[in-house]
């Protein structure tokens, strides 16, 4: 559907995006851009409707280089981070705006308008004036008025920037739902990896122009491409390791993987590290440490804890399933398999086992 090849994108002497290729195919029609603040997203996202020009590269969609497609006849649909609404027109007027650009009937329009609302989960808004809406009632509006008129692909830049945690989380598995229902191939960008994981099929992790990673999320998460990425995915700490029949050993202790024998770079996130009372002793090498810090969370609790190891290992941020262990404590570590990312490896063996997919 969507080939981006060797694209190169300038403002004045500015090299943001730099020889780039990139695809969106019908085996994974939601894609994700995911990347910290000023990799360029936006400009990609830009680039591919039409309105940034190209120094270097194509962009093709179904075979057709778009390069003399000007952006209105793209037929892609946008919907940027503050939705963009005409503000003091109608939540219907609004719906409708791409439909009246394209000469549809009353009729017709009238009826497009009603599904497209029911759709979003706003039937009977179309009279209220936008400015009487909440936030996220606006970005679903933006949606339905970027979906009317059957875009071949629509383009999310942050739909979800602007509103509050719980809403963007319900939001972005409607909006995932919605552009499934009506089967438009979709690029979301984000720097928030949940809204990535919630909504799209594959994901892309893009840094300094360039795109440095693209699998599922679950893969993303297992197998970062490098420490870089591993950090910006929410890994914490970074600690060498030997494999020697799927049991990686490091200083922490011993833990299940599935990659070929060798040297590897295990990455650790707090869930990665589970804290267990000193008197489990579970064996496999653990090591016991000190907590320096407690905060009871809504999914168990999250630690700071000093491991009792000689060297720079420094702080380790850990989980524990119950609050009975408090600042102070001595307690047991142990690594949790299948929480353990290992840093620059390909999933798997041959057949890939053990990572889920
Ligand atoms: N119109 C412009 N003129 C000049 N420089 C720009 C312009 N738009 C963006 N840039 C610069 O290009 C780089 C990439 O910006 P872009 O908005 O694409 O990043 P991003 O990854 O989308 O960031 P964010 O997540 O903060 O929106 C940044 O350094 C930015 O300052």
């Amino acid at each position: 559907m969507l080939e981006i090849d060797t694209i190169t994108v300038r403002y004045g002497a500015d090299v943001v995006i730099d020889g780039l290729s990139w695809s969106v195919g019908p085996q994974a029609p939601v894609a994700a851009l995911l990347g910290p603040s000023g990799c360029g997203k936006s400009t990609l996202l830009r680039a591919v409707a039409g309105l940034e020009p190209l120094v270097a590269g194509t962009i093709g969609f179904d075979g057709q280089d778009l390069a003399r497609v000007p952006a209105h006849r793209r037929d892609f649909g946008v919907v940027f981070q503050d939705g963009q609404l005409f503000d003091g027109r109608s939540v219907a007027a609004n719906v409708a705006y791409g439909l009246k650009m394209r000469r549809w009937g009353r009729r017709e329009i009238a009826a497009r308008v009603e599904e497209m609302l029911e759709l979003v989960g706003l039937a009977g808004y179309g009279g209220r004036s936008v400015r009487e809406i909440s936030g996220g009632q606006a970005q679903r509006v933006a949606l339905a008025r970027a979906l009317a008129p059957r875009p071949r692909l629509l383009l999310l830049d942050e739909p979800l920037a602007a509103l509050d945690k719980l809403l963007r989380d319900r939001l972005a598995v409607d909006i995932a739902e919605i552009v499934r229902e009506t089967s438009t191939p979709t690029v979301i960008v984000t720097h928030d990896h949940t809204e990535a994981a919630l909504m799209a099929d594959r994901v892309s992790v893009m840094r300094d122009g360039q795109i440095v990673q693209t699998d599922t999320s679950a893969r993303l998460w297992l197998r970062p491409v490098d420490e870089e990425a591993a950090r910006f995915l929410g890994v914490t700490t970074v600690l060498d390791a030997t494999v020697a029949g799927d049991v990686a050993d490091c200083v922490l202790g011993r833990v299940a993987v599935d990659v070929p024998d060798g040297r590897v770079r295990l990455g650790l996130r707090p869930e990665s590290v589970v804290v267990e009372p000193l008197s489990h002793d579970i064996g496999n090498g653990s090591v016991t440490g000190r907590v320096l810090h407690a905060a009871v969370l809504p999914g168990g609790v999250r630690l700071d804890v000093r491991p009792d190891l000689p060297g720079e290992i420094g702080v380790i941020a850990a989980t524990a399933p119950s609050d009975g262990i408090v600042a102070g404590a001595t307690v047991r570590l142990r690594l949790h398999a299948g929480r353990v990312a290992v840093l620059g490896q390909r999933a798997g063996r041959e057949s890939g086992a053990g990572v889920p997919r």
